[in-house]
């Protein structure tokens, strides 16, 4: 069967990312945390950046040189966990070379038992805090962090993570798995005690740069816009079009389908139809007529993906192999 491109055929001319309204809900509380960032930097000495590893090349925000006076020096591509980690090499050979990133390290924040913070991420945190030159914070014996990204892709969970590595204690940071989440005050947390580091608790939330349409439904399929701006069906209808086009179908099992579709009203109405989520209405003639709703179909679709049940992959996997190849 030839699976098409619904997502191309039924939106690409009409439709145009809404991206000023899906950004806008975020201003009061971003232009506080620039802020509050801005106020902090003079006694930050290192700003890590947290990406999320689905979309390793897409919606960075290349304004934090400006914006933060420092230069991030490392990038953690989180949420490793939900990857296709075979194309790991060839996206740092690209940050490096295209995206001016001194230093790339993938996490997984959620299920730190896998230890990437203690096994990867401060060692290289270690590493580099020595080399680098600390500007006017020279002969200080200790180093502040500053941790910056998009929303939603884990820096909360990182700073929990180093700090339950360093005390043993648990969450203080809340973490949310909707855009947007952390608001508190700045604090600062000790991470490490040897070289001593400190992380200030609340992460720096920068806007997505959304360069066209691809990189905007990316950005929202990974839960960093937030979809009912966006529009739930709209979401999965660019995820049946990814994967499909991708010749990616384990969708196809985990939904109890026949075979492929690139129909979202089918689609959505078969996950309905499975989680049972049909509204019952009555019909002018006094008939009972069933309803998929859609929106929470969608809701579920999203679910699954963003926990990798549909399978983990790289969203950007054509253009780390437009560069490679
Ligand atoms: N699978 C997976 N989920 C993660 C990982 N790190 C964080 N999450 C989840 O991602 C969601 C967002 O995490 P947060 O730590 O709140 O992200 P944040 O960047 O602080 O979010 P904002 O406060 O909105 O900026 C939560 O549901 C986390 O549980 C990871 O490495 N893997």
């Amino acid at each position: 069967m030839k699976i098409t491109a619904s997502f191309l055929q039924h939106f690409r001319k009409e439709f145009i990312f809404p991206s000023k309204d899906v950004t806008h809900f975020f201003p009061q509380h971003m232009a506080k945390g620039l802020n509050k960032m801005q106020r902090t930097l003079a006694t930050v000495d290192y700003v890590i950046e947290v990406h999320d590893a689905r979309i390793p090349l897409s919606g960075r925000n290349r304004q934090f040189k400006e914006t933060l006076a420092v230069r991030p020096h490392l990038l953690i591509l989180n949420k490793m966990d939900l990857t296709d980690l075979k194309y790991k090499r060839n996206v740092i050979q690209r940050l490096k070379a295209n995206q001016g990133v001194q230093e790339v390290v993938y996490t997984n924040c959620k299920q730190e038992k896998s230890g990437t913070v203690k096994t990867l991420l401060i060692p290289k945190l270690t590493e580099v805090l020595m080399g680098t030159a600390r500007f006017h914070r020279e002969g200080l014996d200790h180093y502040n962090i500053l941790i910056i990204g998009l929303p939603n892709v884990g820096k909360s969970s990182l700073i929990n993570a180093m700090r339950h590595l360093h005390s043993g204690k648990g969450k203080a940071t809340p973490v949310g798995p909707h855009a947007g989440v952390t608001r508190s005050v700045l604090e600062k947390i000790k991470v490490s005690h040897s070289p001593l580091i400190y992380v200030y608790d609340t992460p720096g939330i920068m806007m997505p740069n959304i360069e066209d349409m691809d990189v905007g439904m990316k950005l929202a399929l990974c839960g960093t816009l937030t979809d009912h701006l966006v529009g739930y069906d709209m979401i999965v209808d660019y995820l049946l079009f990814w994967l499909n086009s991708h010749g990616y179908f384990k969708y196809v099992k985990y939904f109890n389908l026949s075979q492929p579709t690139d129909d979202i009203f089918q689609f959505l109405s078969n996950v309905a139809k499975l989680y049972n989520v049909v509204e019952k209405r009555k019909s002018p003639s006094g008939e009972y007529v069933y309803k998929p709703n859609f929106d929470l179909a969608a809701k579920y679709v999203l679910r699954a993906f963003r926990e990798g049940q549909l399978g983990c992959y790289n969203l950007d996997e054509d253009i780390v192999q437009s560069v490679t190849n």
